[in-house]
């Protein structure tokens, strides 16, 4: 890039910081006005703070790009994983929770905090400080640590607590399986469960679930589950958490009427999953959930103590049920999957597709909520960027492709592009017929078959956004 390049791109990039940053103000105070909202906690922005937000967090990365020496940042960037570290760190310490009480202006000597977590003082002082920089925790005074109001969002929140340990510890560690895996020829062609960085990193032979479900072997030869386990089914119930609000608010789930959502691979052992969420809200909607045998027992108790009389009313029907077999539910208005085929590689998600387009009928449509990768070059089903961003707003886009990474780390499976999810359809005589973009991580995804959009004529490859 020439030097008039960068100097256009940086006076346009900080055009667009000031008016993203106008839109984002403006939307703070209307927030304020509305006292139903609490903007430490809302996981529904309006759509013009969540667009605003997006524009200006690109841009604020993009300018590090331009402005950056490149190789000091390609170094950074190398390394980034101890700062990842350094917070799994303080989530493993629970030190939001310990600064609670701290007063913001005195802080809490690490001296104090040292003794609470059990990691020696000036070691622990190293991570809090280069936690503070990026300003997650505030160093108030020397030596002396407050929440800042990021860390704030974990106090008494064990799920997100978790969310962020899990990442710290079995995947972590089949993170660094990747490089051996992908550049060995025969494993790096493969999409088995099997083959996997995953399997690499743990030197096992058992896919992600099943070494989970499998236990771990005790000194005396008994085996107990592992609590990495139990951290990971409770950071499951962090990320429902984040992603509910937008995915029950930006599909128009209330002009369905009084349908059946058949919820495939349903989940819901600690909260219910996303039919429990939706049934509280839309109440002429009901429910199958199926899910594996175990999961099925632990999702009824939910209910049970949730949603008091769903089960009686048959608003929620439990069903033991492996989605590689015959869709036993024919003709369902919806087949909802949340986080399901992001999990499974392209021909074991054509399989659970197919089931489903074999069960529909002619007013069926399946709605996949995944993360949806988009490309920096963008999508006729998604919204772009405005210019320079690129068009899936670059650094704003990072988590998504990191929980890309992870699915090929962990499955071989992999979150798609709209593109990448209408090829999958195509194989099984299916079609996307749209996605609609939620004000969140994940998005919907609406398939239907080929032969009704063909009949219909009601294929929309558009964006909208609520
Ligand atoms: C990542 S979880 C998503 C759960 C839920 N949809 C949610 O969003 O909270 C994947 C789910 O797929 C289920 N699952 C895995 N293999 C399955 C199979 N062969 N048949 C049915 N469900 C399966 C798991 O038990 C788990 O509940």
């Amino acid at each position: 890039m020439s030097l008039a390049e960068r100097v256009a791109k940086l006076r346009d990039l900080v055009r667009l910081i000031n008016d993203a940053s106008e839109v984002v103000i403006q939307e703070w105070q209307a927030e304020l006005k509305d006292s139903s909202v609490d903007p430490s906690t809302s996981l529904l922005p309006s759509a013009e703070l969540f667009d605003a937000r997006r524009s200006l967090l690109g841009a604020c990365g993009m300018v590090s790009d331009i402005v950056a020496e490149p190789q000091h940042r390609l170094m950074e960037i190398a390394s980034e994983y101890y700062i990842s570290r350094a917070l799994h760190v303080a989530a493993e310490g629970r030190i939001a929770d310990i600064l609670v009480d701290a007063d913001p202006e005195e802080g809490l000597h690490v001296k104090e905090i040292a003794l609470k977590t059990g990691v020696e003082q000036w070691k622990l002082a190293r991570v809090l400080r280069s936690l503070s920089s990026i300003h997650v925790f505030k160093e108030v005074k020397e030596f002396r640590f407050a929440n800042s109001w990021t860390s704030q969002a974990l106090v008494d929140n064990d799920p997100l607590r978790c969310w962020l340990l899990t990442n710290g510890l079995e995947i972590y560690t089949a993170s660094e399986g990747l490089l051996r895996v992908l550049f060995d020829p025969a494993r790096s062609a493969s999409y088995s469960l099997y083959d996997t960085a995953f399997n690499e990193a743990h030197q096992t032979k058992l896919n992600f679930w099943e070494f989970f479900e499998h236990g771990e072997q005790q000194p005396d030869g008994t085996m107990k589950p592992r609590r990495g386990f139990e951290i990971f089914s409770l950071a499951m119930l962090g990320g429902g958490r984040v992603h509910a609000p937008p995915l029950c608010t930006d599909y128009p789930w209330a002009t369905l009427g009084a349908v059946t959502i058949v919820d495939v691979g349903g989940g819901g052992i600690l909260l219910g999953g996303m039919s429990l969420e939706l049934a509280k809200r839309y109440p002429d909607l009901k429910f199958v959930l199926q899910d594996r045998p175990p999961v099925i027992e632990k999702a009824k108790a939910v209910w049970r103590r949730e949603l008091p009389g769903a089960i009686e009313s048959q608003r929620i029907v439990f069903m033991e049920h492996d989605f590689f077999k015959e869709q036993p539910v024919k003709g369902a208005e919806v087949y909802f999957m949340r986080n399901v085929l992001h999990d499974w590689p392209d021909d074991e998600s054509c399989a659970i597709l197919k089931h489903l387009y074999e069960a529909m009928g002619k007013q069926s449509c399946i709605l996949t909520a995944d993360q949806v990768i988009h490309t920096t070059l963008g999508s006729k089903y998604l919204k772009s960027a405005p210019s320079p961003l690129p068009a899936n707003y670059g650094y704003a886009h990072r988590l998504a492709h990191i929980r890309d990474m992870n699915m090929m780390t962990l499955f071989n499976g992999k979150e798609r592009t709209p593109e990448d999810l209408d090829e999958l359809a195509n194989r099984v005589s299916l079609k996307v017929a749209r996605v609609w973009e939620c004000r969140g991580m994940l998005s919907i995804t609406e398939m239907r078959r080929q032969e009704d959009l063909a009949s219909n004529g009601s294929a929309v490859n558009g964006v909208e956004m609520h």
